[in-house]
């Protein structure tokens, strides 16, 4: 198991790129599943989510390429044959994202069997409105010995209304109804980049969908799709963990290759703290520190366009170097305040009640052994321990390593005290539950 071992104070500096969007490389690899064409992916990033997408895919008969060329990763895929359309415990348990096969397995080869699965460190991660909307469309589901078996001859288009947003649930629904026989409504969608990102290369395929980033998408199926070429947007997430880290070390740091339109809550919440950010063009941000100290603010975590769930641990860990009370309520998923107990072993002052956390600043920390519990948890860590009085020393980095892409490496370019150290293997047991 591998540790970063991080030494505080360092203001950073220079500029950090950003890499393309697990979040939406996911999805999209998944769509692969519904064309005996190549699709062929770039701007992957290299985290540990792909290459389990890549062995999961390959489990089923298809052939993945990943490569790299220059910095720019790329992957073709081909799923001309698929002879075993499962996936299996052994992966559902270490990236729930797993679950995004069911629908365009089921659209391609009328069998989808995916292993449940489960809650994890964040919480509960269930998938009922995936399988409500696949039933909707004329699959049978039955569950047996931990798997959901979904059967059609074909998919029938549909009028289905999300009870909840649901990301992977409007994306896993997406891929099924493209290839349906007849429209499909679907209201209530998720109106996440990510989902507008996979219907653009689903749309490059054949396929024909209308509305995708509104609530409402319509798609009209078609019989077969083609093999297509796409690019995988930056890494929203990414990109607004480097703009805190330059934030929380008073650094001066360009984080390059995002998308800023992507951005706008947290900018916005920024600006609202005392950060100074300036916008350079469309695709950089510059964020400085100011003479007068960070002020306390509060968020609340929503779909997006409102405040990414997956920024709250890192705005959390900028909130204890702020002065004030800010509140921090966690709407999205019912236990993602690991990071929570860390951050209080460092000096942090926090205290949790139900979906609400109430930060005290500013605190000063200092550094210590940390354990990360999840994958944006450990972002938080990482960023506490930037500013950490002292060397802390961050074990379990695998949680890290799911979606961050040489996060050391780039950290280091801008000046971060940062190394990562090799350890001795995961016991199987203790191997990454997602989250
Ligand atoms: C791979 C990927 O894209 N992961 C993102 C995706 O996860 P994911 O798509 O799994 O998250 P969802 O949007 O589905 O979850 C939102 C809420 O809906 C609930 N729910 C979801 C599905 C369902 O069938 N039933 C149900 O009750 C969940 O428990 C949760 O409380 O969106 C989350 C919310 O922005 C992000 O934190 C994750 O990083
Ligand atoms: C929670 C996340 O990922 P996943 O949905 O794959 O667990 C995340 O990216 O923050």
């Amino acid at each position: 198991m591998d540790k970063f071992l991080i030494t505080g104070g360092r203001p950073l500096t220079g500029t950090i790129h950003v890499s393309g969007a697990k979040n939406s490389a996911l999805p999209c690899m998944a769509a692969a599943i519904l064309t005996e064409g190549d699709v062929i992916l770039e701007n992957i990033p290299q985290v540990r989510d792909i290459d389990t997408e890549r062995k999961l895919l390959a489990s089923m008969g298809a052939e993945v390429e990943l490569w790299d060329d220059g910095d720019i990763r790329r992957t073709r895929i081909r799923c001309a044959t698929l002879s075993d359309p499962v996936a299996k415990y052994e992966i559902v348990k270490t990236m729930r994202a797993s679950s995004l096969v069911l629908g365009p397995l089921v659209a391609r080869t009328g069998l989808a069997r995916v292993a449940m699965p489960g809650g994890c460190a964040i919480g509960g991660r269930p998938i009922d409105l995936h399988l409500k909307g696949l039933e909707k469309m004329g699959a049978a589901i039955t569950t047996q010995h931990g798997y959901i078996e979904a059967r059609a001859d074909r998919l029938r288009g549909a009028h289905i209304v999300f009870d909840k947003i649901t990301v992977t649930g409007t994306e896993d629904l997406l891929m099924a109804a493209v290839l349906a026989d007849g429209e499909t409504v679907m209201e209530n969608c998720a109106r996440e980049p990510e989902v507008i990102d996979l219907a653009a290369l689903l749309t490059a395929m054949g396929a024909r969908i209308h509305g995708a980033g509104t609530s409402t998408i319509r798609v009209q199926g078609v019989t077969s799709l083609s093999g297509a070429r796409h690019r995988i947007f930056p890494d929203r997430i990414e990109a607004g963990t480097f703009l805190i880290a330059g934030a929380i070390t008073a650094g001066d740091l360009i984080v390059a290759d995002c998308n800023i339109s992507h951005l706008g809550a947290l900018i916005a919440k920024l600006q609202e703290v005392g950060v100074r950010v300036d916008t350079l063009g469309r695709e950089a941000v510059r964020v400085r520190s100011t003479s007068s100290p960070l002020q306390a603010a509060d968020i609340s975590t929503e779909e997006y366009p409102g405040f990414p769930t997956d920024m709250q641990a890192q705005y959390m860990a900028l909130a204890t170097q702020a002065d004030g009370v800010s509140i921090v309520k966690e709407n999205i998923f019912e236990n993602r305040f690991m990071h929570v107990q860390e951050l209080a072993r460092m000096g942090a002052n926090i205290r949790v009640e139900g979906r609400t956390a109430t930060v005290r600043g500013k605190s000063r920390l200092s550094a210590t052994n940390v354990m990360c519990s999840d994958l944006r948890a450990s972002a938080s860590l990482v960023l506490a321990a930037l500013v950490a009085d002292g060397q802390s020393v961050l074990d379990r980095v695998y949680h890290m390593d799911r979606g961050y892409e040489r996060i050391e490496e780039k950290l280091r370019a801008v000046g971060a005290k940062i190394a990562r150290v090799s350890n001795v293997p995961a016991p199987q047991s203790e191997e990454a539950l997602a989250g």
